[in-house]
Order: C-alpha cells, then sequence, then structure tokens
C-alpha cells in the first residue's frame, strides 16, 4: 500500500430512529496519533465499524489507502484493528488466542510471540486469559492488531481501564508506532486521554464533526491563549499591557492571567515596565474546557 491515509467522506447511518453518524467528514494521516473523540454515543464505534467494513453506511464513504476495507487484498496486514473489549476465548491463553487469530489470517505462528514481546506480555504468554488483568486485556488486544505488521492501526478506548502507568505506556506504544510511519487512529470518550497521547484529534458530537486539528493547534488557538505572571509591581506591568484584545485578570495569589497576547509580548512589557518578574508561564488551554465550548449543546449523551 502506497499510503495509509484514511479518508472519510459523507459518512451517514441511520439506524431505524437514530441517525448515529450524519455526514461526517475527516481525513486521519499516516505517521501520526489521532485521538477520535467525542461523548458516550457521539458514533465513534458506529464511524469505526464502517471503516472497516463492518457495517454498511446509509450514505458516504469511508477508505483506506484509497480503497474500502473490503477490497484490500490483505486486510490483516493493512489494518490492524480493535474493537470493543476484544471478545477473548477466556480459557485459552494469550499465546493461544494470537495462534488462532495467526491461523486464521495466514501468519506464522511466530507473529504470535513476537507481537506479546511488542507489547509486554512475553512473561503471561501462557496463562490462561480469564486471570489477565482489564490492562493485560488491552494489551493482547493490540498485539492481536499487531499480527499482521500493518501500516494503519485502529483502536476502539484502547486506553480504557487502565491505570496512568498503563495509559503512559499505551501513549509511547502508539507514539511509535505513528514513528515508524503507520497510520494510528485511536477512540476514546476521555479528553485527559487524548491530550495525553494524540497528535491530531477528531471531534465528533452527535454524529457530525465538531472540529478536526492537531491537539496544539486546539489548545493554543488564538483567543485561548493565557499567560501568567507573578511581579512584585503588578500596577505598573498592568500599565504596559494595553495592545487590543488583551484582558488581564488578577488570581487569588496576586499573580496576573494576561489572555489575547503570547507570553513573549507579556516578557516585552515588563522590560518596557522595568519590573522584576518572578514567573513568566504560558498556560496550556485545557483540552477538556475547549471540548466542552465545543459540543456543548450539540452532544447531548444519547
Ligand atoms: N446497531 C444499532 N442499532 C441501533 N442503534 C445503534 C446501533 N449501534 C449504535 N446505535 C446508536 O447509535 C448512536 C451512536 O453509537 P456509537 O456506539 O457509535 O457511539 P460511541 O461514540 O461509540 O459511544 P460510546 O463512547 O458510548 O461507545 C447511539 O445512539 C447508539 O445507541
Amino acid at each position: 500500500m502506497a499510503d495509509g491515509q484514511i479518508v472519510v467522506s459523507g459518512l451517514t447511518k441511520q439506524f431505524r430512529r437514530v441517525r448515529a453518524v450524519d455526514n461526517l467528514s475527516f481525513t486521519v494521516e499516516p505517521g501520526r496519533v489521532t485521538g477520535f473523540l467525542g461523548p458516550n454515543g457521539a458514533g465513534k464505534t458506529t464511524t469505526l465499524r464502517m471503516l472497516l467494513g463492518l457495517v454498511a453506511p446509509t450514505a458516504g464513504n469511508a477508505t483506506i489507502g484509497g480503497q474500502h476495507y473490503a477490497d484490500l487484498p490483505d486486510s490483516l496486514r493493512v489494518v490492524g484493528a480493535g474493537l470493543e473489549a476484544a471478545s477473548f476465548h477466556k480459557g485459552r491463553t494469550g499465546r493461544d488466542h494470537l495462534r488462532v487469530l495467526c491461523a486464521a489470517g495466514g501468519l506464522p505462528y511466530q507473529r504470535a510471540d513476537e507481537a506479546l514481546e511488542m507489547v509486554g506480555l512475553t512473561p503471561a504468554a501462557k496463562r490462561k486469559v480469564k486471570g489477565y488483568s482489564l490492562g493485560m486485556k488491552q494489551r493482547l488486544g493490540i498485539a492481536a492488531g499487531m499480527l499482521g505488521d500493518p501500516a494503519v492501526l485502529i483502536f476502539d478506548e484502547p486506553a480504557n481501564g487502565l491505570d496512568p502507568e498503563g495509559i503512559r505506556w499505551m501513549r509511547d506504544l502508539l507514539s511509535g508506532f505513528a514513528k515508524q510511519g503507520r497510520t494510528v487512529l485511536v477512540s476514546s470518550h476521555l479528553l485527559s486521554e487524548v491530550q495525553l497521547f494524540a497528535d491530531d484529534v477528531v471531534i465528533i458530537a452527535a454524529g457530525k464533526l465538531i472540529r478536526q486539528g492537531r491537539v496544539s493547534e486546539l489548545t493554543d488557538a488564538d483567543g485561548m491563549q493565557r499567560v501568567r505572571v507573578r511581579t512584585p509591581e503588578p500596577q505598573k506591568l498592568l500599565a504596559e499591557l494595553k495592545a487590543p484584545g488583551t484582558a488581564v485578570q488578577t488570581e487569588d495569589d496576586g499573580a496576573l492571567l494576561v489572555t489575547g497576547i503570547p507570553a513573549a509580548a507579556v516578557g516585552h512589557a515588563a522590560l518596557v515596565a522595568g519590573v522584576e518578574l518572578h514567573e513568566l508561564s504560558p498556560q496550556r488551554a485545557d483540552l477538556e474546557r475547549i471540548f466542552l465550548e465545543l459540543t456543548s449543546g450539540k452532544a447531548g449523551i444519547r
């Protein structure tokens, strides 16, 4: 496959009464981790299922490297997917679970061990899956997606149930896959998670696209920029912070919270005012707040 770009175009799914996905269009680029974000019931799983040919769209298209999933000649080697909490045969060992998938997909058994190694499950390879923790099951789901060494990885809520250490591990693993040039699309309903592990984000609510972009662009967007500054002479600094669009609030601890101009401009104002600075810190806008602003009124848990 020349290119692992995912293109979703005018995708719509109408279940009897519910329009789960509504004229949705976005692209997902190779070499990056893209978080697919939306509140519960937003239509994430339905979109991923259409992308993987498991649900027929009512209208529109979803392609991977320019082809529909069903038309991919050797899908396991092109796309690795883990949807929902993968259904494991509880009496099987982790290794046997992967070997069954290898057999079904025409892959050598050795891939099972390689995938287990990749997700750090080698020590538990011969244990039955019923004894695995939720985090271990998530790792096994990722190993299953990696069996065919695919260029495109699609996971539904892979960080669900992981503790903070597990989420860090997941972030490193996914960004490692992206650095190898793979396309990584990961859904989540937790903004804090996406902020931790994604480069790009596609936000949907009620089946519709709300926003697509780089996480950094979203959090640093104009108007969302805030700079916290502390000085023993706030009044002198305030007199210099008069550029149009600048707003200043005083925090409980006496620090000034400046919005509308970048940190460098605040630093320059301090130089001009001749005041000493004890703090000058750009505040990253919280994705959670942005998300709530973007989806308010449209989300509604369905
Ligand atoms: N097979 C189905 N038949 C009828 N309605 C469905 C079906 N599958 C999903 N829906 C409905 O479509 C909407 C979107 O569901 P979907 O599971 O895609 O959302 P989601 O964003 O993945 O949510 P969550 O984060 O809770 O998993 C919901 O209202 C859901 O009830």
